[in-house]
């Protein structure tokens, strides 16, 4: 699309369930004085009912559906700052809308870091419930090179939230500055 200019392009985090996505892209969304999104939100609203429930009443494919209609619409909007579930990159059509309309950063958290908060996300994300430590493990590999489509890459170990939304928010306006002088 690209009727708008780098300034006006919605944000869009990416990286595997838990990085902090939701937690970092209100804060970036505060700093910024943007909207936020988060599409998981979204389709629990839609739903009324969370994703682990969403999975179990209606199955995966349902969820991933919804989350490729509300990404993909999310996208045409501007100066939004938008959260995408960690799965949502399995899906073409999502990485390409992303691609083409939206500034995408991808929260790289190494295993060992995300290792740390595994009980912060067990109960809530339904694609780890029934998996031992080694086949998460698997999925987090397996995971990684589906993220390797953005612009610009936060390593995020150690770093404390407010931390990293200084840095998303101080690499863009050096970009916006370079891109787009007034
Ligand atoms: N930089 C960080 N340092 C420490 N804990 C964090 C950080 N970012 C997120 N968290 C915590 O990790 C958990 C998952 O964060 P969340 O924002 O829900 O991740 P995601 O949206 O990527 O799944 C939350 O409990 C959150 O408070
Ligand atoms: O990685 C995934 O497949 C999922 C990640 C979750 O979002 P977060 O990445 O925000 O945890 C949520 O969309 C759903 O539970 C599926
Ligand atoms: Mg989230």
């Amino acid at each position: 699309m690209k009727d708008m200019s780098l300034r006006e392009q919605s944000i869009v985090l990416i990286g595997f369930m838990g990085v902090g996505k939701t937690t970092i892209g209100k804060a970036v969304a505060k700093k910024l004085y943007r909207d936020f999104i988060d599409i998981d939100e979204e389709i629990e609203k839609k739903f009324n009912m969370p994703p682990s429930e969403i999975f179990k009443e209606y199955g995966e494919s349902v969820f991933r559906q919804t989350e490729k209609e509300l990404i993909i619409d999310a996208c045409k909007q501007k100066l939004k700052i938008i959260s995408v579930g960690g799965g949502a990159f399995l899906q073409d059509e999502v990485r390409e809308a992303c691609l083409s309309d939206c500034i995408i950063f991808f929260l790289d958290l190494s295993w060992e870091s995300w290792k740390e908060r595994i009980s912060l996300l067990i109960d809530s994300r339904p694609v780890l419930q029934g998996k031992n430590i080694d086949q998460i493990k698997e999925l987090f590999e397996n995971r990684q090179p589906i993220y390797k489509e953005h612009h610009s890459r936060v390593v995020t170990d150690d770093l404390p939230v407010e931390e990293v939304a200084d840095y998303i928010t101080a690499s863009l306006k050096t970009a916006w500055d370079i891109y787009e002088p007034n």
